[in-house]
């Protein structure tokens, strides 16, 4: 397929499963908030994800841990404002589903009701799958998300690539499948070998959308402010930048005080 975007007027659960059987790829970005998501969608996206990671890229926190439910809420409900085409998808943040599979039902059902969003993201394989049955049986569509798990980083300590050795690498697999049987409509690997990503992608039906998982999987995400080139000090080795509007808004917000400094900014056109 050489198509840029597919002709589906609106995504659903179904239509990436479908670009799997027909082996269209599927795109994903972050967003959290009504402008961008606008924009996003107007281009063409196929699945919006409403991130954790804004804990990092919003509010300035070092892990995603101490995003709240309510916040993923607030962010959700303005992405969803925004979109006319997209599948949005918003992950549960930490603390409101490792509790028991009635918490994670509870916390689904928040997001469902309070921001409109059409499917909920939960890290974890089989030690989540009880909580997985429960939300789908209230007719909420899970996706997966493991390999690296950011809601694990103290468990791990590092941010290194996951499922290296042997061993890890079939509980992965055995993890992914658990999830499928489960019933999740699609699974996210985070940064893991590409033979093993590879490996899961041709060995379940769901779509597996890859970050840092190598290219022969069922698609792709990345966190909107990482590819635009605003988040300067991150550059792992997965991250492709296609702006640097890091350096482009410096440049911007340089000439405006340079203009307001030396009154250049309102002229006549722009004053009443
Ligand atoms: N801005 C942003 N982008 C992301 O992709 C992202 C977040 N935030 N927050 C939540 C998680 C955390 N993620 C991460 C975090 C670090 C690396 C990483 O590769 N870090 C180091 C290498 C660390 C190591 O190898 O020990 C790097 O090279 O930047 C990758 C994904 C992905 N997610
Ligand atoms: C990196 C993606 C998969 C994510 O979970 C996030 O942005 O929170
Ligand atoms: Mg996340």
């Amino acid at each position: 397929m050489s198509t840029a975007k597919s002709d589906y007027k609106k995504i659903t659960t179904n239509s990436v499963q479908e670009m799997k059987r027909n082996g269209e790829k599927i795109s994903m970005l972050t967003a959290y908030d009504f402008t961008m998501a606008k924009i996003v969608d107007s281009a063409g996206i196929d699945v919006i994800l409403v991130g954790d990671s804004a804990s990092n890229v919003m509010a300035g926190h070092e892990t995603t841990l101490p995003i709240t439910l309510d916040q993923m809420i607030y962010h959700a409900s303005s992405v969803v404002r925004a979109i006319d085409r997209a599948l949005v998808v918003v992950d549960l943040p930490f603390g409101s589903y490792q509790g028991n599979s009635k918490e994670a039902l509870t916390s689904a059902i928040r997001i469902m009701k309070e921001s409109g969003g059409h499917a909920v993201k939960l890290e974890g394989g089989t030690e989540i799958v009880d909580s997985i049955e429960r939300i789908l049986k209230a007719g909420i569509p899970v996706m997966g998300h493991l390999g690296l798990t950011p809601q694990s980083i103290y468990k791990f300590g590092t941010y290194t690539v996951r499922a290296r050795e042997e061993a890890e690498a079939e509980k992965l697999l055995e993890d992914a499948k658990a999830l499928e049987a489960a019933g999740c409509f699609a699974l996210v690997l985070e940064k893991i070998p590409s033979a093993l990503a590879k490996r899961v992608a041709e060995s379940l039906d769901i779509p597996v959308i890859g970050i840092g998982a190598g290219p022969d999987v069922d698609g792709q995400v990345l966190v909107l402010h990482d590819m635009l080139g605003m988040t300067h000090e991150f550059h792992p080795r997965f991250l492709r930048r296609y702006l640097d509007l890091y350096d482009q808004i410096t440049g911007a917000v340089g000439n405006y005080v340079t203009d307001v400094k030396n009154r250049e900014f309102p002229n006549d056109k722009e004053s009443y």
